[in-house]
């Protein structure tokens, strides 16, 4: 019997990695401002340790500028906001993220594979590739192999239903 229990907290608590540190990732993700799209990016290093998190968020101090989307005009939030690979990469608690994996919520833009290929990551994981047809997700597509540095899309491993609906990450594929 107490077996038996001992298998079934087994089945239930035992978490991949994978899994672990993406919700990491998805818990930062609850932190950003943003109105629209919340991201959450996690690094981890060879032992499984985390060197940095961070979320898209406005850059330090500059709390009035818009969360709008208004492209073309000085009301749009993409011109000033920081993306949570860079803020992830920022707030490293390592001297470099080298042969690190990044765990993130929506697949990088071009700009932060960039980011990714010259800070050494060795890896990509994301949840959401709502973007995946727009020209820049491309282009990041196009840098990630050239630098050959894999991605991969997350799937939950673990068997715990509450546990995989806590990354139920919601967005819409979108053009
Ligand atoms: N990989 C990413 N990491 C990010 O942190 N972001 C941020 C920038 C914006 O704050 C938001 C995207 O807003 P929207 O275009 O879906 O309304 O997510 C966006 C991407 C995709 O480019």
């Amino acid at each position: 019997m107490a077996e038996a229990m001992d298998e079934d907290r087994a089945s239930t608590l035992n978490l991949h990695e994978d899994d672990y540190f993406m919700a990491q990732a998805v818990l930062a993700s609850k932190i950003s401002k943003d109105p629209r799209t919340q991201v959450g990016a996690c690094i981890v290093n060879k032992d499984l340790e985390t060197v940095g998190i961070g979320w898209n968020g406005m850059p330090n101090g500059c709390d009035n500028l818009p969360w709008a989307r208004e492209t073309g005009t000085l009301e749009d939030k993409h011109l000033y906001v920081c993306h949570a690979e860079l803020n992830a990469i920022l707030n490293k608690k390592s001297a470099d993220v080298k042969g690190c994996t990044m765990y993130v919520t929506l697949f990088p833009c071009n700009e932060c594979a960039k980011l990714i290929i010259q800070e050494g990551l060795k890896e990509v994981v994301y949840l959401c590739d709502k973007y995946k047809a727009r020209i820049p997700f491309q282009a990041s597509r196009k840098l990630l192999e050239e630098a050959k540095i894999p991605f991969k899309e997350f799937k939950p491993k673990s068997s715990n239903t509450e546990f995989t609906l806590s990354l139920e990450y919601n967005e819409e594929m979108e053009e």
